[in-house]
């Protein structure tokens, strides 16, 4: 298994390509699967999460054709098997954006219901519950969501919460539905207004992406379109952490400013100089930051995918900061890594109190889901010694060759490879 091994104490200089958003990637990817033409996506990453979706479409009859990195070509003409099985969906959640799209092209879907994952129990019964709502008989049967409909018709549905993977799901079963459906206390991420586009560049009629409330008119058919996927927010946002623990100054390129108010806001208040264009956007640290306490809600406001790394910051920042995570009932794992490296930080239920430190020493940490690899990376930039991060396996779900985006902009960072 691989693992990576990071002297620290270097400051971060130079420029970083972001990548496309895995987010937006996931359930775009699954969107082929609405019509029978070809689906060209630009912008593509290449992660491990990508080719366990490629893998679980070509299994279901997609064709799918790379002619050059970052560029996928789907084609879902000739699907024959509606059934995601527990293998591919268990290695990851988001398997569960494959239900929408084929219930309403074909009538039916199987999809085995993902398991308990690390970050919280992580239900998909607003899935479930808005897919009934459109008229589909569906229910659990032997670990799958079993799902059956003519036709789908349209509905108004509130979720209980706002759900990203819910509302893309209902937003792709609706499309194809018949009449309007309207979606209330819909999530408002980047990633919802990135399918959006690219469903209407199918032929779908949506409005209101963006905000709380969607409202879709089905169509009979969709068609071919291209779409290049918008940068991911969470990558920007967390080299942009990795300057503001380690110091230096950054240019991330291809990046989208507009999608990380809340990140750049906090960064700023612990003491990063952000300057931000178009495209781009710059990080400057000259000293030790600022604590900055947050509290993660849905967007716009601050990003749950983001509070681990601006965690792994505030260990080394000056003063203390409260931070509470109000999305997922178990994503502090990576505190008790974090202590092995000198952090303070003291937990009680939701909240964290973590009391900055001059300097963290490194140590031998082990990351246990995705976010929580990429601040035990942060930290072991801004700490002394070496620090041997293991399990990386969580981090390649998510981060494009992280280690070489890093080496880039002069980190001392390497990848181990060992048979496993
Ligand atoms: C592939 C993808 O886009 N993943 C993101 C997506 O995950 P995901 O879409 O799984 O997260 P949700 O927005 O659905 O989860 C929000 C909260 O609602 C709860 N819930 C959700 C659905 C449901 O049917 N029932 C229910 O109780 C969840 O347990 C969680 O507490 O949004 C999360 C919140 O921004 C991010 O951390 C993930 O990176
Ligand atoms: C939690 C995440 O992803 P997923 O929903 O795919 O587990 C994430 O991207 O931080």
């Amino acid at each position: 298994m691989d693992k990576l091994s990071i002297t620290g104490g270097k400051r971060l200089n130079g420029e970083i390509m972001v990548s496309g958003a895995k987010n937006a990637a996931l359930p775009i990817l699954c969107a082929s699967l609405l019509c029978s033409d070809d689906i060209t996506l630009h912008n593509v990453p290449a992660l491990k999460d990508i080719g366990t979706t490629l893998k679980l479409l070509q299994q279901l009859g997609v064709k799918s054709q790379q002619p050059q990195p970052g560029t996928v070509t789907l084609n879902a003409s000739q699907v024959n098997s509606l059934e995601a099985p527990y293998e591919l969906v268990k290695t990851m959640r988001a398997s569960i954006l494959v239900l929408g799209p084929l219930l309403t092209r074909f009538g039916e879907a199987r999809v085995s219901l993902p398991g308990g994952c690390a970050i919280g129990q992580r239900p998909v019964d607003q899935h479930i519950k808005g897919l009934a709502a459109l008229g589909a008989e569906i229910h659990i049967e032997h670990g799958f969501v079993v799902a059956r409909a003519k036709r789908l018709k349209g509905a108004s549905i509130r979720t209980d919460m706002v759900t990203v993977t819910g509302t893309e799901n209902l937003m792709m079963a609706a499309v194809l539905a018949e009449g309007r459906t309207v979606l209330e206390n819909a999530a408002r991420e980047p990633e919802i207004t990135d399918l959006a586009e690219l469903l209407i560049k199918m032929g779908a009629r949506i409005e209101g992406h963006g905000t709380d409330r969607i409202v879709i008119d089905g169509v009979e058919r969709l068609h071919g379109a291209s779409h290049h996927i918008v940068a991911d927010r969470i990558e920007a946002g967390t080299f942009l952490c990795a300057v503001g623990a380690a110091g230096g100054d950054i240019m991330l390129r291809q990046a989208a400013p507009d999608t990380l108010g809340a990140v750049l806001d906090k960064l700023s208040e612990a003491g990063v100089a952000i300057e931000t264009g178009p495209d781009w956007i710059r990080g400057t640290m000259n000293r030790r930051p600022d604590a900055v306490g947050f509290r993660t809600y849905e967007y716009p406001a601050f990003p749950t995918d983001m509070q681990a790394q601006l965690m792994a910051m505030n260990t080394v920042a000056q003063g203390t900061a409260v931070i509470v995570e109000n999305i997922f009932e178990n994503r502090f794992m990576h505190v008790q890594e974090l202590r092995r490296m000198g952090a303070q930080i003291d937990i009680d239920g939701p909240t964290a109190v973590v009391t900055g430190i001059e300097a963290l020493s490194g140590a031998t940490v082990m990351a246990t889901d995705l976010r929580a690899s990429a601040s035990l990376v942060i930290a072991g930039l801004a700490a002394e010694g070496t620090t041997t991060v293991e399990r990386i396996y969580h981090l390649d779900r998510g981060y494009e060759r992280m280690e070489e985006k890093l080496r880039q902009v002069g980190a001392d960072i390497v990848r181990i490879t060992e048979a496993s």
